[in-house]
Order: structure tokens, then sequence, then C-alpha cells
């Protein structure tokens, strides 16, 4: 259990890491007081909302174990993801985007709700600079505002975490607590957990680079279930500048429900594990998706050498049994292809084996899939298109909602918001305004810069001072916000290598929606890419005057400054800041090809951009942006 001492007795303890630990056997848990002395006298200093929040859910934790028959087994309860092998990121003035929300007195819904700019693109607003103050609703990450949950015992998958409220498709559960580590280290570990015998992980991806374990510290999530049919995921947001994983509900969930998000595991080798969800689309093992798991199946070598299965002696399944998939199909949910009514599995001979009668074989023909009442047409086809005529799931006998509908009719929902937040990053930023500040302040022969030169720079200063901590663009009328955001242009870079790194399936079915994205975003990368070169161009030799080279280190280093080279300066950081604009441009239209197509083939085949040349743009801008800096 957390904090666990193993010394008995009873009290408080300090822990080092994690603020505030419990480890005694009472159940006591610590006020997150803090006796502060001012001027001999102790104050007491009452707790913040999230330390209480914590402080309740550690206290729930208790209480369910006292009422189990099972101990949790050792954690330390965190609130915050620990983040040891570097520095936490902190949050630049100029990184922090601030939406429009407006506060309407006769409507309590209306801060920072779901057409919250920040909370369309998974982005927590910054305390300070948010707009609705203390009303933003998106904060829910930083305020520790999780679901109510309670622990559950399941019957084959140890500890579940179940809802203890009614909940609704997208609402926010709870955030994924644990130790923050470097993608090697999680390597490391699960091959030391597998070699030691334990079956029960905590690992989750966090991005390219890093993964969270909840093993040592972690929260109520780390007890999530998986399930080949969930009624959660999980989604990476953005909270002052890190990147922290979400679960969030997939669908209306009923108080009392075991909550679970499917883990898309990947099997590497070694250890294969049985999955237990029970749901009609389980794919037998965890990661009979992956590329090894499936070489294994069809080949055996080179994964199969030092291949086992955890509890050998349980015959629920045969590994023979897994199912074998086809590549081509990644994206379409299996049980598009199986009928619900039958609960079984594909082995590789395409045959199904009932799994409740291990041995029973039946052969599944194009004709027996069911969905959407098919005829002639393959599978994957109908699926998509009832979808795009029906975006909301709707339940009918004859297809499995659940299964089908869901996913694609949320994935119609993102594209809504990228071109919602495409068109205002468009809007924010007018040809007309970006023209008139590059002649204004950065062309060389402009007259301005002298006429300017004393003021800039104080006015600059005062802003950075200003207490409210807003920042506003010199071109835009007074109280109109900067909406600026570098780490959108990291996730750019992210999404675009996964996409190249990514299969390209042969063929892929094209929706009329999806094309018209396509074609907006191309829209975007053209004039983007304008864009960038015009600005490249007017401010290059403005910022070459500005360095010079340091002869002994051959870097580049900012020579001696006069009035006008420091105003020059204040100029680079608003260009700079104007071309985080692009980034966010750049970085949407990138979403907007992804989230619409999933394909690159189907942009060549529409002879729309393809993601190379959004890619090489993006490449482009970066190295633009390090230039300038
Ligand atoms: C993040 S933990 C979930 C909490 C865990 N059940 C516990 O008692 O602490 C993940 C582990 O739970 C087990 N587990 C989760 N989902 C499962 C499933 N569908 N089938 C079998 N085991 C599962 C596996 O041992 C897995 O490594």
């Amino acid at each position: 259990m957390a904090g666990d001492s193993g010394e008995g007795g009873g009290g408080e303890q300090q822990n080092s890491r994690t603020g505030w630990g419990i480890y005694d056997r009472l159940k006591k848990v610590p006020r997150f007081s803090k006796d502060v002395t001012l001027r001999g006298r102790k104050v007491d200093v009452p707790e913040t909302a999230s330390e209480s929040a914590t402080r309740r859910m550690v206290e729930d934790l208790f209480k369910q174990e006292a009422d189990a028959a099972e101990p949790l087994g050792d954690f330390v309860q965190i609130e915050r993801n620990e983040i040891t092998h570097r520095r936490p990121k902190r949050q630049e003035e100029a990184e922090i985007t601030v939406c429009e929300c407006v506060i309407e007195q006769e409507n309590p819904e209306s801060p920072c709700g779901d057409q919250c700019l920040n909370m369309m693109t998974c982005t927590e607003c910054t305390p300070g600079f948010c707009p609705s103050k203390d009303l933003c609703r998106n904060q829910r990450f930083q305020r520790c505002q999780y679901a109510q949950t309670k622990l559950v015992k399941t019957e084959t998958r140890g500890w579940g975490l179940a809802a203890a409220q009614d909940l609704k498709a997208g609402d926010f559960v709870i955030e994924y607590c644990g130790e923050v580590i470097p993608v090697k280290e999680a390597f490391q570990r699960a091959k030391a957990y597998e070699t030691a015998g334990r079956s029960c992980w905590y690992l989750i991806n966090l991005n390219g680079g890093e993964y969270i374990d909840s093993i040592q510290s972690g929260n109520l999530a780390r007890f999530i279930n998986h399930s080949c049919d969930p009624n959660c995921e999980t989604v990476k947001w953005s909270v002052l500048g890190e990147e922290r994983i979400g679960i969030f509900a997939t669908k209306d969930i009923v108080a009392g429900t075991e909550l679970t998000y499917d883990y898309k595991p990947t099997w590497y080798g070694g250890a294969r594990m049985r999955c237990s969800c029970g749901a009609t689309s389980c794919t037998g093992f965890f990661g009979t998706k992956s590329k090894a798991f499936q070489i294994y199946m069809r080949e055996g070598a080179p994964f199969g050498k030092d291949a086992y299965t955890w509890e050998d002696e349980d015959e629920r399944l045969d590994v023979e049994e897994a199912e074998l998939i086809d590549d081509t199909e990644d994206d379409a949910p299996l049980s598009a292809f199986i009928d619900p009514t039958f609960i079984g599995k594909r082995n590789r001979t395409g045959h199904i084996t009932n799994a409740k009668n291990a041995g029973t074989v039946t052969k599944v023909t194009a004709e027996k899939s069911p969905v959407s009442g098919g005829t002639g047409t393959s599978p994957k086809k109908e699926m998509t298109a009832s979808v795009e005529a029906q975006p909301a799931p709707v339940a009918g006998p004859s297809n499995n909602p659940s299964e089908t509908s869901a996913p694609v009719s949320r994935r119609v929902s993102i594209l809504k918001k990228d071109k919602l937040k495409a068109q205002h990053v468009l809007g924010r930023f007018k040809e007309s305004s970006k023209k008139k500040a590059i002649k204004a302040y950065v062309a060389p022969n402009s007259t301005k810069p002298e006429a300017q030169a004393d003021k800039e720079p104080k006015k600059d200063q005062e802003s950075r001072h200003s207490k409210k901590k807003v920042r506003f663009d010199d071109d835009e009328p007074p109280g109109e916000k900067k909406l600026v955001d570098v780490s959108m242009f990291k996730r750019a870079r992210t999404v675009i290598n996964e996409l190249l790194l990514s299969e390209i399936p042969e063929s892929y079915p094209i929706s009329e929606a999806a094309c018209t994205e396509v074609e907006f975003a191309q829209e975007l990368a053209m004039s983007t890419e304008s864009d960038l070169k015009k600005i490249c161009e007017e401010i290059g030799p403005a910022v070459k005057q500005f360095y010079r080279r340091d002869e002994s280190t051959s870097e580049e280093v900012p020579a001696p400054r006069n009035e006008e080279e420091k105003w020059i300066e204040a100029r680079c950081k608003h260009l700079r800041n104007l071309l985080n604009f692009h980034h966010s441009i750049a970085w949407t239209l990138c979403r907007l090809s992804l989230t619409s197509s999933a394909n690159p083939t189907m942009h060549a085949r529409n002879g729309c951009t393809s993601p190379i040349v959004i890619y090489e743009l993006v490449v482009s801008s970066i190295r633009f942006f390090r230039w300038i800096r």
C-alpha cells in the first residue's frame, strides 16, 4: 500500500520525493497542512484544492483496502507525475496559449467549456492567463478534478477500477500518474519485471521518448484494466508545457461498471499474456496486433525462440488460436469482421474457434460478416459508409455500434474541432497586419525604427513585467491577446514522424468529407509556406546584423548593442511569435490531414499536398525558428 514503511507504529512521514506520504496501518492520512512560523507565531496554511483532493483519494484508498480481502500492493500515492531523469519543463510566457472564452453572466457553462480553444486542442489553460480566471473549467489535471471511482477486485485480472458515479461519453475520469522515465529504462524495467516473474505491469507510453511507470508511485489510474472493447481511452494533454495522460470515458458509463481502456500493448517477444477481458472482440492475448506477434504466428522465428506464455498450464486458449491479422486491416476494428453474435476468435487459417467451447471450429465466410446487414460489399466499406451517413452511434440489432460506429464518429468530431482551430488561427493572423508588421518594423531601409527606437524596448519591457502577464500583439488592438504555441510545433514533429514511420496500406476508403478537409489543409499549407518564405527574406538581414561570430568558439553570439539593436531584438522576438502562428497552422493542417485521411496514400490519389511536403514545411520552420532564436 501507499508509502508502506513496514516499521509498524503510526504517524506521518515526509516522503522526500512526493511530499507527504502515508505509511502507517492506522489508516490515518495527514492533512496537507503547512505550519509556517511568521514572526515567532505559528500560522496554519490551509490545504489547496488539489491537496485535499489527493488526501481524499488516499483516504478512499485506505477505506477500500480495509474493506478488501487482499492488499493492494505497495505503491506511493502521488497527484502528479514524477520526473527525475530531466528537469520538468518550464512553460515560457511566449508558449502559453490563451483562449478566447468570455464569461456570460446568464450562462454558467460559458467559461472554458467544450468551445474553449484550449480545451479543443487538449491543452489546459494556464492560471493567471486564462480570461475565465477562477471560473475556468479547463484546469482539470492541475486541480485533480477526477470522477468518483472505486476499487474492485476482479476474478481474473487482479484489482480494477470502477465508476462510482454515472459518466457521460467524453467525461474526464482520472489522470494516469506515475514516474516519467526514458524509453530505454522502460524497456529495461519491463525486462526486469518479466525476469522477476511479475506479470502485472504499469508502464504506459507518454511520448516518443518517455514512458510513465506507476509501479512504485502512481494514483488510482494504475488499477484500470485492459479491455479489447473498452469504455474509456487515454488522451494526451498538454498541461503547463508538459505532456500528461488522461483517461476519458468513450461511452456513457453507469455507476458500478468497471472502467477499462485498450492498452494497445506491443509484444516484442518473451512472455505472452492471455487477455481475460471477456469482450466479444477479444484478441485472446496481449499484443496480438503487434508486428512481432504476427511474425511469430506466421513464421515462428525470430521471436518464437524465447516466447512462452504466462501460466503455461492455463488451457483457456492456446497461442496457436490467437488471431492472425491482415496488416491492411489495421484501422478497422476487428469486430467489424466478426459476427457479434458469435463469441469466438479467428485462428491463423481464418477459422473461428469458439472461446467458450475450444475445439469447435467454424469457418467464417464473407457472407457471414453481418456488419450493417451487408450485401456483397466488403465489411470495411460498409462500415465507413454507415458512419458517414450516421455520425452518432445508433444501437441496432444487426450491427454492434459500440464496436464500430463509436470510434469513427469520434474521429468526425475531432475533425470539426481541428477545422475550428485552423480557422481561428488564420483569422487571428491576417495577411494585411502581418505585412504591416514586417514592413514597419523590420525592413532595413525603413525609417520607422529610429522614430520608434526609444519607445519600443520600453513598451516591450513593460509588457514583460506587466502584472497581468498577458502579452499583446503590437499590431492588434489593445485587449486582443496573443496566441502563441511552440509545443504544438513539437507535437507536429512527433505526429509527422509517426506518420512517416507508419505503414501505408494499399487501399483505404475515402469519404468526401475527408477530401474537403484535406483540400482545406492544402490551402493552409500553401499560404503558410509562402508566409514563411516572405518572413525569412525580409527579416533575415536584420537578424544577421544582430549577431556576430565569436572567433574562439565559432558560435554566434549577440553583438554589443545600442538602442537600435535592442529594438531589433524586440522586433525579432515579435516576429518569432508571429512565426509560432505558422507553426500552429502547420501543426493544425498536419493533424487535419492525418485525422481526415489517417493515410497518406489518399493525398497522393487526390492530388493533394502530401504529408512529405507538409513535413518538409514544418522542418524548414524548425530550422528557421532555431536560426532566428
Ligand atoms: C495497470 S495494471 C492493472 C491493475 C491490476 N489488475 C492490479 O491488480 O494492480 C495491468 C496488469 O493488470 C492485469 N490485466 C489488466 N487487464 C487485463 C486483462 N484484460 N486480462 C488479463 N490481465 C489483465 C495484467 O497483469 C496487467 O499487467
